[in-house]
């Protein structure tokens, strides 16, 4: 199926039109569009409860809408062919908020659970050398491989999310929230880790996310929801102009301004940070606290 054209000739790789959800008398999004073009990282904001995860569920067809149309890759998630919808999920990943990982399962083990499901024919032997390629990949020491999810911190929970969700070399990567609960330390060298996976991968990264030192630090545009809907979608730049009371207030508040302040030294400093913490073995786990932005430490 021919792929649409985002305005500026980009291939869109999600497109969502018209969508609509509802729990109950409660409408969580009515009349939603979104385009997502490859190779991009969109990061999505909005308030607590505007539907940031119900659109990424919508997306990979966790989530049935009561109206709307979703097509990633060009081909429709809502009610999909079966066998073409196995086809469409084998090429993204998802970080689910926090982690998901299975708790009586190894790290490994559970990079190795999509492998299973797509692939179930591989030997082990196969399966355990693509698991600890993945392992390391995610900045993870290979140690990690045969832990339990209970043995890691926060942050390697993270990586082991994230090397699952790239067990099946993936061209769309889905992250919900995925800095979330760490400190400022691992929340960059995440947000280095996920940038530079996505260079070097060519991912295109749909990113759901509270953190606006991630929006500053990594995502090509922003989209906005409030009001049921998507209100805006552009570069930071490009949403300041607007004229929004919720984009007003989120990047124009105090730890708007710090972060839009600081970017540039965040930028450098995060990559002394994932430098860090490489140096550390890729772990979070260290206590080692120092404030973001000059809201933080104020
Ligand atoms: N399975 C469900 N059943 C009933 N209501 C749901 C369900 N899933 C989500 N909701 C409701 O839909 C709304 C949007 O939820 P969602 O988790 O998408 O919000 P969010 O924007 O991701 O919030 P947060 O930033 O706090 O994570 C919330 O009011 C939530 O209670």
């Amino acid at each position: 199926m021919a792929q649409p054209q985002g305005p500026a000739g980009d291939e869109v790789i999600i497109d969502v039109r018209g969508l609509k959800n509802s729990f109950g008398d409660q409408v969580v999004h009515e009349n939603l569009d979104l385009q997502v073009r490859r190779g991009e990282i969109l990061g999505v904001v909005g308030g607590s409860g505007t539907g940031k995860s119900v659109l990424m569920r919508s997306i990979i067809g966790l989530q049935v809408p009561v109206a709307g149309e979703i097509t990633v890759f060009g081909e429709p998630t809502i009610d999909a062919d079966p066998n073409e919808a196995t086809d469409v999920r084998k090429r993204w990943g998802v970080l689910f908020q926090g982690g998901a990982l299975f708790s009586t399962l190894t790290v490994a083990e559970n990079v190795q659970v999509p492998l299973r499901e797509f692939y179930p024919n591989l030997d082990q032997a196969l399966l355990d050398e693509i698991a600890s390629y993945k392992v390391v990949m995610t900045g993870l020491p290979a140690e990690a491989g045969p832990k339990f999810p209970a043995e890691l911190s926060g942050g390697m929970k993270k990586r082991a999310g994230l090397a699952r969700a790239l067990a099946l070399d993936p061209e769309l990567l889905f992250l919900d929230e995925p800095t979330a609960g760490l400190d400022p330390i691992g929340a960059a060298a995440f947000d280095e880790l996920t940038r530079s996976l996505q260079k070097t991968l060519g991912l295109t990264v749909f990113l759901i996310t509270h953190d606006l030192d991630t929006l500053y630090a990594i995502c090509d545009r922003v989209a906005v929801l409030a009001d049921k809907k998507v209100v805006a979608v552009g570069t930071i730049d490009e949403l300041l102009k607007l004229d929004q009371p919720w984009i007003q207030e989120y990047f124009n508040g105090p730890r708007g301004r710090a972060a839009q302040a600081g970017k540039g030294d965040i930028q450098s400093e995060r990559r002394v940070d994932l430098v860090e913490a490489q140096a550390i073995g890729g772990t979070d786990d260290d206590n080692r606290r120092r404030p973001a932005t000059q809201a933080e430490a104020d």
